[in-house]
């Protein structure tokens, strides 16, 4: 029998996890290919770009349901503008620094709008207040006043650039003002999924919320109307409230959506998603462009719906953001195409009424796929975290049996996934932990149980196996390694956890040993249950000869380690 000969009761020093990721892990350890591509190496205008984005993009609310973290799934540290001062700058410079940001955006999207805006009407295009509802959503803490502050000198300045007098200024000002609070107000109270549209009623109470902002800026429009464009005040709350609800119905769901980009290392490992991609997937954004020239070419009253079907087909296939994306994209097609006259549609849409009516059906036609869309994301999320749990272990929250089992079976049943036919697998008991149990009681095993898992992962790499077969029992399968390194591996763990103590939560440090079989596979088309018997007979060697070492299995064995 093969053993690493560690004395039971006299642990190596091995003070640390750290010390597992030594040598021979990090001389195994293989840089994932996507980081070695030259895709993966950023150019200074897309570090700049990306450095932008983070300045707007702070990671406020969790990001669509890809990216949010599962129970039991190490949560990705949640960077904040705190980060700041790390960097050796205190919050308020950052604040000062971001809110400057937030005006400088406000105010290149006022100009955006002005500029689209036809002479002596209400711009159709106006980008900033949905903006700016989303950038003070998106962000890890409430705004302050500073950012308050920047928001209104953003809005002031582009009018005074545009040479608008004071008093029109400050009109058109408050009542940008009205809709971005309310909207504000309403969606500060609704919880993550709400807000970022994950919940399958959340378009429904995402139309009431920006219907209440819409109906705010109207409700001044009432007011300033007359004053400035003329109208009646009637005319004023329907341009105001329609232009309001067709701007933010068209882009706040791109900003709820959008990608939390907290680290530029998350735009790389994105690139991973596109070996998934194929062809194909990009047929529903064909039909979406060919349903838009389809209608440029056909023409007449019932153009508008045409994308309609794509838009669908969009939302069932792409993700909630992208399908905010595009239907953005269709809003904004439809009525410039309308507008410049490249969409006949055989009406005159000349008068306030049309207009206004254009508008709405718009974007009222929008809200189709962006429900769809929603409603798909909540159930994806739905699914995935059932498929979690039933693979994951709800104590320690690695693979469970099945879990592992089925991983295991799919990494060693096609080879060709491995670049060397070779894997080992760890058999590990926790010795003696009914007395852990007896002595402490059950949440101190717990504790101990769940404190080994962390250990352990921390010990492993990316693309090994945890799982946890049962009571004190975990199984390790590390694909693409030999029988040395795998040994060093397993004596490694072993000795961190006999020098490591369990520091239960009432302070008392507990002491606890692991004892571990061994056995290789280096013959495809060995079923995984072949090793995990072999590994399980070493482990029974193991507790023979005292408990606290290694061992490897007498079947498979190929050399050893020396104690
Ligand atoms: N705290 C806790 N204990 C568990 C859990 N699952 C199983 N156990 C306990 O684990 C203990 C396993 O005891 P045994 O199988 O006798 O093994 P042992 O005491 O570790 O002895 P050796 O394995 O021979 O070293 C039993 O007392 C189980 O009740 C769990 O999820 N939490």
């Amino acid at each position: 029998m093969l053993h690493a000969g560690v004395p039971a009761g006299k642990p190596t020093a091995r003070p640390c996890v750290a010390a597992c990721r030594s040598p021979p892990f990090r001389r195994r350890t293989v840089l994932p290919h996507r980081l070695k591509s030259p895709r993966a190496v950023a150019s200074p205008i897309r570090g700049a770009a990306i450095s932008g984005f983070l300045l707007l993009m702070p990671d406020g609310l969790p990001p669509g349901g890809r990216d949010r973290p599962l129970a039991g799934q190490h949560r990705r540290k949640r960077m904040s503008f705190n980060r700041s001062a790390a960097n050796g700058r205190s919050r308020t410079d950052f604040d000062l620094k971001d809110a400057l940001m937030v005006g400088v955006i406000v105010y290149a999207c006022s100009i955006v709008g002005i500029y689209t805006a036809v002479p002596g009407v209400l711009a159709a295009f106006w980008p900033p207040n949905a903006v700016l509802v989303g950038l003070l959503l998106r962000r890890a803490h409430p705004p302050g006043v500073a950012h308050w502050i920047a928001a209104v000198a953003g809005y002031v300045l582009a009018d005074l650039t545009m040479a608008h007098s004071w008093p029109k200024t400050i009109m058109l000002v408050s009542t940008n003002f009205a809709g971005i609070s309310v909207c504000y107000l309403l969606f500060k109270r609704m919880s993550a999924d709400y807000l970022g549209l994950r919940h399958p009623r959340s378009m429904l109470v995402f139309v009431l919320v920006v219907t209440a902002g819409a109906a705010a800026a109207g409700v001044s429009g009432i007011f300033i109307h007359p004053v400035l464009f003329g109208g009646t005040p009637l005319n004023g709350f329907a341009f105001w409230f329609t232009t309001e609800l067709v701007n933010y119905i068209a882009m706040l769901p791109v900003m709820l959506t959008m990608p939390r980009l907290s680290h530029p290392f998350s735009w790389r490992m994105r690139s991973s998603d596109w070996p998934g991609w194929r062809v194909e997937q990009l047929a529903p954004l064909g039909a979406f462009a060919g349903s838009l020239w389809l209608g440029t070419v056909l023409g007449g009253p019932g153009v508008v719906p045409y994308p309609v079907p794509a838009l669908l087909w969009c939302a069932l296939t792409y993700s909630l953001f992208a399908t905010a994306g595009i239907t953005f994209v269709f809003s904004v097609w439809t009525l410039l195409a309308i507008s410049s006259g490249a969409l006949v549609i055989g009406v005159s849409v000349d008068s306030p009424q049309a207009i206004m009516s254009l508008r709405v059906g718009v974007i009222l036609t929008a809200l189709a796929p962006l429900t769809v869309a929603s409603v798909m994301m909540a159930r994806n999320e739905l699914l995935a975290r059932l498929k979690h749990a039933a693979s994951h272990d709800p104590l320690t929250h690695v693979l469970n049996r099945g879990g592992f089992l089925a991983a295991a079976q799919a990494l060693l049943a096609v080879p060709a996934r491995l670049k060397t036919p070779s894997a080992i697998v760890l058999m590990m008991d926790i010795d003696f932990f009914k007395k852990v149990n007896d002595t402490h009681g059950h949440a101190a095993g717990d504790e101990v149980l769940t404190g080994f898992a962390r250990l352990v992962e921390g010990c492993l790499r990316k693309g090994d196996l945890l799982g946890r077969l049962g009571g004190e029992e975990f199984a390790v399968l590390l694909p693409e390694c030999g029988l040395h390194d795998g040994l060093a591996i397993a004596q490694r763990v072993c000795d961190t956890f006999a020098a490591q103590p369990t520091r239960l939560a009432d302070g008392t440090q507990l002491h606890a040993t692991v004892s571990i079989g061994v056995a290789h596979w280096n013959e495809p088309g060995t079923p995984v249950e072949t090793i995990l018997t072999a590994a399980d007979a070493a482990l029974y060697d193991a507790k023979r000869a005292g408990r606290n070492r290694v061992v490897a299995s007498a079947a498979l064995a190929m050399g050893k380690i020396s104690g």
